[in-house]
């Protein structure tokens, strides 16, 4: 045991280099917390976000809190941002400042020092269970934090319908429920939290009453000076003051890492989820360069002429598939399509048959179970999606629009090459989708904000709107979901005129409602209950007195009558619309 002399000055040299090392570690981090930071914002921006937009789409339909997703991402984000750039530096600060001071303690007495260490044992084994209990319990909170924020998004955002129903008591009580849950969460995790740090902090304070008592006795016993027990008695109460805000930090961290690690588990996964790598395929682009420049051709014109690059040809091989969502059910059964370069195909049948769908495959949003797409001949499924996204143009049933101006919307689809459209372009297509003369009628023109989801627009300016969004693009392939639905039949009847000359050349499929829509195509297939049951032309079809091609048209056509005799004066066939429940019928 080592007697130390008060009057050695060696206590206050460790001191001094001690409160240097704890100074120093103190200013790099302040000076470099900022840049860190924003370093760090950048990294985990591009680090967290892009996974989630590079899953398939079958992840989100069969994630089990979609809705909770982006609120994951935002406040996951957040919470490994602190346990990273607040946590985990504070945590290193104190750890050192115990480590250092428990060294200089060693040195002034290692008996008294060994005595104070006995509680570090029990706290190490508190911290390791604390840390596996507080993990699970930030999870689950976190999850229902996700849930909360889901509802009041969602109630947030269909403000209208919950007016227009007076149902605000539904969307008040959704919240309640999520928030309810979220709060048990979150109790029973400030108790977890609240169990260990004040044990630990008690803990720690009770290693200085082991100090004082054993410094005592050495003391008494001529083995320590009064000099050696002061400075010791001090250190040890910054070493309590650490380890006590060391297990803050600690559980801090854990609590971050913890409530994060659903995000984690999706942004750390293999990539093996991703459209092609899932179902064992190759993900370079396996069509021959002549192929590919078909596909997706870098030489556009920069007007809106009508003149293309070659157009492909689809085919559609014995094609069976059920959503993974819902991989029981299936939707398409067997369904073998060729339409022609240059071909104009309508999709038409009852609801729910499987004619979207169609188009999702096409897409390569999701894969077929059974059977092959082909395009020019190539399987899509050996083929990076990019490539054949890119010479897709769609316009959804929902017309998605995006928060922005009407110039960002229309110019937003070619994203690699958005900016460099001109005024004259964004123009020409919106004259062509006949939005012009409404977007000029506004103060701001075409840079005038739509609101998020578009919401300052009617049904009709937004399915115009991406309508001018696909023009600008000019795709070789062009797939219409009921793209002009939310159109009056004047106004689609103007529209289709103009639009002629756009799908001139490109091979475009249509799902459509209104016979108007269909009659603009070379060819019509019937689908019914995701199987093929008719195709042809309008006329062949028609031909067939028994066919459901036949029967639809015809109950259409004498329902809508009746209802002429009633209401209106007649209209030609052709703005006669083929509703939902008439295909029920
Ligand atoms: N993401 C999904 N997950 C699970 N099932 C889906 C999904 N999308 C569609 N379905 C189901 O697949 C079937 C076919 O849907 P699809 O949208 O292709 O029909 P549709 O013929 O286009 O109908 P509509 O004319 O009403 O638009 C429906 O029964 C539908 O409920």
């Amino acid at each position: 045991m080592r007697n130390r002399n008060p009057s050695s000055g060696r206590g206050l040299v460790f001191s001094r280099s001690y409160f240097r090392l704890v100074h120093c570690v103190l200013r790099c981090e302040d000076s470099c917390l900022h840049t860190r930071e924003s370093a760090q914002l950048r990294v985990f921006d591009l680090f967290w976000f892009l996974p989630f937009l590079s899953k398939p789409v079958a992840f989100f339909d069969t994630h089990p809190n979609p809705g909770g997703l982006s609120s994951m991402v935002s406040v996951d984000t957040a919470l490994l941002r602190a346990a990273t750039s607040l946590h985990l530096p504070m945590a290193v600060r104190f750890a050192i400042q115990a480590v250092g001071g428990i060294a200089i303690l060693l040195y002034v007495s290692w008996t008294l020092a060994l005595v104070m260490s006995s509680v570090f044992p029990v706290l190490a084994v508190a911290a390791v269970v604390y840390s596996m209990i507080v993990r699970k319990l930030s999870r689950s909170y976190q999850t229902s934090i996700a849930a909360a924020n889901f509802y009041a998004e969602e109630a947030l955002s269909n403000v209208r319908f919950f007016k227009s129903f007076c149902v605000e008591s539904l969307a008040q009580e959704r919240c309640d429920v999520s928030t309810g849950v979220s709060y048990l969460w979150g109790k029973k995790m400030a108790i977890a939290v609240g169990i260990f740090q004040g044990g630990a902090e008690w803990l720690s304070y009770m290693s200085i009453v082991l100090v004082f008592w054993y410094g005592a006795k050495l003391l008494k016993d001529g083995h320590l000076s009064v000099g050696d027990l002061t400075s010791f008695v001090l250190y040890a109460v910054l070493i309590a003051h650490a380890l006590g805000a060391l297990s803050h930090q600690a559980g801090d961290f854990m609590r971050a890492v913890g409530g994060a690690e659903d995000m984690m588990d999706i942004a750390l996964a293999k990539q093996l989820s991703s459209d092609s790598e899932e179902n064992g395929m190759a993900t370079d682009v396996c069509i021959s360069d002549a192929e590919a420049g078909n596909l997706l051709s870098d030489d556009r014109p920069s007007s809106i002429a009508s003149e293309t690059s070659i157009p492909p040809q689809i085919v559609l091989e014995h094609v069976h598939f059920e959503y993974p969502s819902r991989p029981n059910i299936s939707v398409l059964n067997d369904v073998s399509i060729e339409v022609q370069k240059g071909e104009v195909v309508a999709l038409v049948g009852a609801s729910g048959g499987g004619k979207s769908t169609i188009l999702h495959l096409l897409l390569r949003l999701y894969n077929p179970s059974a059977g092959r797409i082909l395009f020019n001949g190539s399987d899509i499924a050996r083929m990076d999606e990019k490539v054949i996204r890119s010479c897709i143009g769609i316009v959804n049933q929902d017309s998605t629009i995006l928060s922005g101006t009407i110039a960002d919307n229309i110019r937003c689809a070619s994203a690699s090459n958005a900016s460099q459209h001109s005024a004259e372009s964004i123009i020409q297509a919106a004259k062509i989708a006949q939005i012009h003369d409404f977007i000029i009628s506004l103060p701001d023109g075409y840079d005038t904000v739509v609101g998020p989801r578009g919401v300052q627009l009617s049904g009709g300016q937004k399915q115009r709107i991406a309508i001018a969004r696909l023009i600008l693009r000019q795709p070789e392939v062009i797939l219409l979901d009921e793209a002009t639905s939310a159109l009056d039949a004047e106004a689609e009847h103007s529209f289709q005129e103009a639009f002629a000359g756009v799908i001139q050349g490109r091979t475009v499929i249509m799902v459509a409602h209104r016979l108007a829509t269909v009659q603009m195509a070379d060819r019509v297939i019937v689908m019914d209950k995701g199987h093929i049951a008719q195709q042809g032309t309008h006329e062949s079809l028609m031909a067939d007195s028994s066919g459901i091609y036949r029967n639809l048209v015809d109950k259409q056509t004498i329902r809508q009558s009746a209802r002429h005799v009633v209401v209106a004066p007649p209209v030609s066939t052709a703005d006669v619309s083929i509703t939902q429940e008439q295909l029920h019928d």
